[in-house]
């Protein structure tokens, strides 16, 4: 075999998503050499095809959505949507797909990037295959740093293989909105995806085959969506898993387990993403490539550093602690601090915020009431309904939303909260803080929140709280 060309850098990153990218220029800009090795856009998922695409098809249904509740509030109006500056604004938050920015923010530290594929080949060793045909080997000194994210779930459904469905990078590059949509899976992938479509008049189907909609959420979060969907006029099927797809002139038609045959334009699949630890190479570190995720200690070591070996590090989607990029941000923290010694904090997710940017917006953090329970917490539970409020009140059609704060009775602090309806996103800021910092509930009980907010109502769902305290 020809040996192949050594570099002998500090420190690899594999993979230049958000962590990835986070990770590699603050390696680079304290001093170290740094090679990051990225197989298609610097970047990753979320700027080209993931959070920011999304969020603005998710914008621009929105307006639709208060276009449409002008009348009996402000007049007349006449909403014709039209997808085509969706596409032209997705097209131009993503630089048309365009990494040069981001490579030269990255070089400009001093770090050096490397097109191509990279796989662990044993410890302190990655071999790339170069996007320009060529191989490459480094043998870092320092470290190595996985960050090679997720790529979507493709069930095993009879028909559905070489078909041409969709995942979320072609359905943020569709140029016009379908006549009809069939969605597997009903995720944040998917209902932010699906909601969209159906506001610039697309038909759209939601087959999901769990009991409720966004299942990791409060079933009173996911049942309020569900409502919602259904009033917008999005089909959902709960409990049905889809057992066979077809695929002709005419567009897709499915068969699901419980007798329906179901016909769309596309079809967008969103069951759900993994990491491919067996192409990553893992298995020459002696580490399992078969389960969903990289297992890492709380500073992140997938391996530990050893005489004149370098230690691996994981990040972002890879180690499966939620699948967010401010996961992935926060992760890339905790790894460089502990590539370079400065100490702090090890791992904490015990107020990891999630936001599923749907309407109503489904705004979480901490445990659900479930998982609480489940943890052995002596629960005390306090809700509200935002419609019931003050805010609700004045803002009229498109406030439907809820608050739930999950309690920790013996010790007097949240565990977890949720924030739906509009704007749940920002107001759930309050909340992580909350959880977080361990706010004893009699201090959050003097909190005084300004009227009249949606947030106010937290003050509502508390009083219920503390009811239940001694
Ligand atoms: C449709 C959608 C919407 C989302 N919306 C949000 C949102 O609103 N908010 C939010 O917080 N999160 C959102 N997410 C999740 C978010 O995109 C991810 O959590 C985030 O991108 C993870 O970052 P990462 O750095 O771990 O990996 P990634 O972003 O997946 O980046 C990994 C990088 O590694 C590269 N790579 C993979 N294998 C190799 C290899 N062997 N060699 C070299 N390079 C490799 C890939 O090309 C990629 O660039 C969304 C996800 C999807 C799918
Ligand atoms: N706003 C955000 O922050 C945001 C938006 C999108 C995605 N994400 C992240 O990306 C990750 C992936 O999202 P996702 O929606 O693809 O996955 P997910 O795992 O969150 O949801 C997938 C859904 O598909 C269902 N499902 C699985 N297999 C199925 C099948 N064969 N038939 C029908 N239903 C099936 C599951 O029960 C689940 O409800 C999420 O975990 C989330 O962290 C975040």
């Amino acid at each position: 075999m020809p040996r192949l060309p050594t570099d002998r850098p500090d420190v690899v990153v594999i993979g230049m998503g958000p962590g990835g990218e986070a990770a590699a220029g603050r390696l680079a800009d304290a001093g170290l050499d740094v090679v990051a090795v990225e197989a298609e856009l610097v970047g990753g998922e979320c700027p080209y095809w993931a959070c920011i695409p999304t969020k603005a098809m998710v914008r621009s249904a929105e307006l639709v959505a208060e276009g449409h509740r002008i009348p009996g509030m402000a007049g007349t109006a006449m909403v014709e949507p039209d997808w085509r500056p969706v596409a032209r604004r997705v097209r131009a938050l993503t630089a048309d797909w365009d990494d040069t920015a981001a490579v030269e923010r990255f070089t400009a530290l001093g770090g050096r990037l490397l097109r191509g594929r990279g796989r662990l080949t044993g410890p302190g060793e990655v071999a790339v295959e170069g996007s320009d045909g060529d191989g490459h080997l480094l043998q870092p000194t320092t470290a190595v740093v996985l960050a090679t994210g997720t790529s979507p779930v493709i069930p095993d459904i009879p028909g559905l293989a070489g078909t041409p469905y969709w995942t979320n990078r072609e359905a943020v590059r569709a140029g016009a909105a379908p006549d009809s949509l069939l969605v597997i899976g009903g995720g944040p992938v998917g209902l932010e995806i699906a909601q969209s479509f159906a506001r610039f008049g697309t038909i759209v189907t939601v087959v999901e085959h769990g009991g409720g909609l966004l299942g990791r959420e409060e079933p009173e979060s996911s049942e309020l969506l569900l409502r919602a969907l259904t009033e917008q006029g999005v089909g959902v099927y709960l409990n049905t898993s889809v057992v066979g797809v077809e695929h002709g002139a005419d567009g897709f038609t499915v068969r699901c387990d419980r007798g329906e045959r179901l016909r769309a334009e596309r079809l967008l699949v969103a069951v759900g993403r993994r990491p491919d630890l067996e192409a990553l190479g893992l298995g020459s570190v002696g580490v399992p490539t078969t389960g969903r995720s990289v297992p890492v200690d709380e500073r992140l070591r997938v391996v530990p550093a050893s005489g004149d070996r370098p230690g691996i590090w994981a990040l972002g989607d890879l180690t499966g602690h939620g699948l967010f990029t401010h996961v992935a941000v926060y992760e890339a923290d905790l790894v460089c601090r502990s590539i370079l010694g400065s100490g702090g904090p090890p791992a904490d997710y015990r107020a990891i915020p999630r936001v599923t940017f749907t309407d109503p917006e489904i705004a979480s953090v901490g445990r659900t009431e479930a998982q609480a329970r489940a943890a052995g917490v002596r629960v005390a539970v306090g809700g509200t309904d935002l419609a019931a409020s003050g805010r609700g009140a004045v803002h009229g059609p498109g406030t439907v939303g809820l608050v739930k704060l999950v309690a920790d009775a013996d010790r007097g602090v949240l565990v977890g909260a949720t924030i739906a309806g509009p704007q749940a996103g920002e107001a759930i800021g309050a909340l992580t803080v909350a959880v977080q910092a361990e706010v004893p509930l009699r201090a959050l009980e003097t909190t005084v929140w300004a009227f009249p907010t949606f947030h106010r109502t937290i003050g509502t769902a508390l009083a219920e709280v503390l009811r239940q305290l001694p």
